[in-house]
């Protein structure tokens, strides 16, 4: 059981960066090695017996606790990016955030049919963000081949 509370490492700025936002600051924790270990482990301790083969995130902050997350776990990084970023051919989504839209891409064979996806972010405000990489996972699967008998 550790020791650290990791509630103690996120800071509230309120306000930010709009009226009526309360923006939940994860600076302190990434500052702090053993906050951002602990974070890290705890993470990797919900997946513990689950076979994963892959970890999806969005950038920017998304990131920060994937890549480490995905060579714990010894799985594949898959960066979902804004328009523009990925080079090869890529599906978007676009969706609504807590302060503002966006539009998300994937690279097209970024996740294979079959593979087990788990998906990380660094904090869940409407959801939006998550539902995008989900839509856009569903949509990495190319439809089953018609079948002929
Ligand atoms: O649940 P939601 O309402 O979607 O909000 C959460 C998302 O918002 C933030 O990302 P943001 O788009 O601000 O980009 P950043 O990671 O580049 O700062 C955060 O890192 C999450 O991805
Ligand atoms: N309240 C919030 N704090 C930090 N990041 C966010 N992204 C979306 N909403 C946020």
């Amino acid at each position: 059981m550790s020791e650290i509370d990791l509630k103690a490492y996120i800071r509230d700025i309120p306000d930010f960066p709009k009226p009526g936002i309360l923006f939940r600051d994860i600076t302190p924790l990434l500052a702090n090695p053993h906050a951002f270990n602990e974070a890290i482990d705890q993470m990797a301790a919900h997946c513990e017996g689950k076979k994963i083969d892959a970890i999806v995130a969005a950038e920017a902050r998304g990131f920060i606790f994937a890549a480490p997350l995905a060579l714990k776990l010894n799985c594949g990084f898959v960066p979902v990016r804004k328009p523009g970023k990925l080079p090869f051919d890529t599906h978007a989504f676009h969706y609504e955030l807590e302060y503002g839209s966006d539009t998300l891409e994937i690279h097209i064979d970024g996740v294979q049919p079959g593979q087990n996806v788990l998906m990380v972010d660094d904090l869940l405000a409407t959801g939006g963000t998550m539902k995008a990489c989900c839509n856009l996972v569903k949509r990495s699967e190319p439809p089953l081949p018609a079948a002929v008998s």
